[in-house]
């Protein structure tokens, strides 16, 4: 354990969605100091945080500041930790430079997260840079060891956080392919203006039909083949995920109950409900709530987060916590929540 009470950190894309949920996390954390929180060098001046996010007026008095690489030797002679919050091809771009200063990266782009070259490229359209530390975790919180001296963790895509952390603990009992339905809400598209996340445009419809990105991420994180089809709702934040997943013969509720059981008694973030749950009991929270029920030798799988929390921002600092040895939940118990 390092005996440090104030790590120092900064988060890019502090301007964004998942990045101002970081700035508010890691701002009220007793363990980490933000030191800088970074907008993109589009905009030309310093600003406070408050003045992209009024409702943060003060509680949060954090000034934004605009990117630019001749900032990275101060960054790192000031701050250990950074925090990526940035479209992935930035991430892609900037992740090298920083590990190189010797900063830890923890990334929550897609930039990073597939391990076969094939599958990132097609997903993303661009290659992952080639100057990277052999091995970077993929960083599903419940489901990896972090020592500490990783230079760069690749935090999981929402949709792949709560279909997996469904998905894993019964993988051994589902005799094919499991099918994914999840609905998201709008901010899971980010802060930027686009015509078919305005408030008008969104009615609840699938996308991404059999070419969505994160169905490789899942399928690798769950270790088999995936159906993955996300729909966006008329609401802010939040993912419901319905998984249907043929059974083994024989496979009973209470062998599957024992499966959630032993996955996650102890983890302190996943909730495993006695109901389907609900998207407004996740809302502004670390959880991930899971249901489970055999019926007709499939089980149905329910399970919700908030995509901009537990599938971004809460995540992230989980792995930070893990990472320096604090206790996963530090800094994620108050029901919060920024957008
Ligand atoms: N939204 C979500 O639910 C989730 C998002 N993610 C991932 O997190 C990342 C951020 O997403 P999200 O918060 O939604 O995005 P937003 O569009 O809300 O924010 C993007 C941020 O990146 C900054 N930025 C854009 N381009 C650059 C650049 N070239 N250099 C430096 N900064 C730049 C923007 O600054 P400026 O405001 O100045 O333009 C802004 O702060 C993405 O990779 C996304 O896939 C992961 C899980 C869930
Ligand atoms: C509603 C919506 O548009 N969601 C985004 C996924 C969220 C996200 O930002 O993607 P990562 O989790 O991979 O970072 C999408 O479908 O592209």
């Amino acid at each position: 354990m390092e005996h440090v009470k104030s790590i120092p950190c900064a988060v890019f894309g502090a301007s964004g969605y998942s990045g101002v949920e970081l700035v508010s996390l890691l701002h009220n954390h007793p363990h980490f100091s933000l030191e800088y929180a970074f907008s993109s060098s589009a905009r030309e001046d310093a600003e406070p945080i408050a003045s992209l996010y009024p409702q943060l007026a003060g509680q949060l008095d954090v000034i934004l500041q605009p990117w630019h690489s001749d900032l990275l030797s101060q960054l790192a002679q000031q701050v250990r930790v950074v925090f990526l919050a940035l479209p992935h091809e930035a991430s892609a771009a900037i992740a090298p430079a920083l590990i190189n200063a010797g900063l830890v990266v923890f990334d929550l782009s897609g930039a990073f997260r597939l391990r076969d070259s094939s599958a990132h490229f097609q997903a993303y359209g661009f290659a992952r840079p080639d100057d990277l530390p052999t091995e970077i975790p993929y960083g599903l919180a419940e489901w990896t060891t972090l020592i500490g001296t990783e230079q760069l963790i690749a935090v999981p895509g929402c949709y792949p956080t709560v279909s997996s952390l469904a998905l894993k603990p019964v993988m051994s009992l589902i005799d094919g392919v499991p099918m994914v339905n999840a609905v998201s809400g709008v901010s899971g598209a980010g802060r930027k203006a686009a015509g078919h996340t305005s408030f008008c445009e969104v009615s609840l419809a699938a996308y991404g039909v059999a070419t969505h990105r994160h169905q490789p991420e899942i399928a690798q994180a769950i270790g088999r083949d995936v159906i993955f089809v996300p729909h966006l709702g008329n609401f802010k934040r939040g993912i419901l995920a319905t998984i249907y997943a043929p059974l083994k013969s024989g496979v009973s509720q209470a062998t599957v109950d024992k499966a959630y059981q032993q996955a996650y008694a102890a983890e302190p973030l996943v909730r495993l409900c006695q109901q389907p749950p609900a998207i407004k009991n996740v809302v502004g929270t670390a959880f991930c709530d899971i249901h489970a029920v055999v019926h007709q030798n499939h089980l149905i799988i329910c399970a919700a987060i908030d995509n901009l929390l537990k599938g971004a921002a809460a995540q992230a600092v989980q792995l930070a916590n893990q990472y320096f040895d604090f206790a996963p939940a530090l800094g994620l118990q108050q029901r919060g929540g920024v957008v």
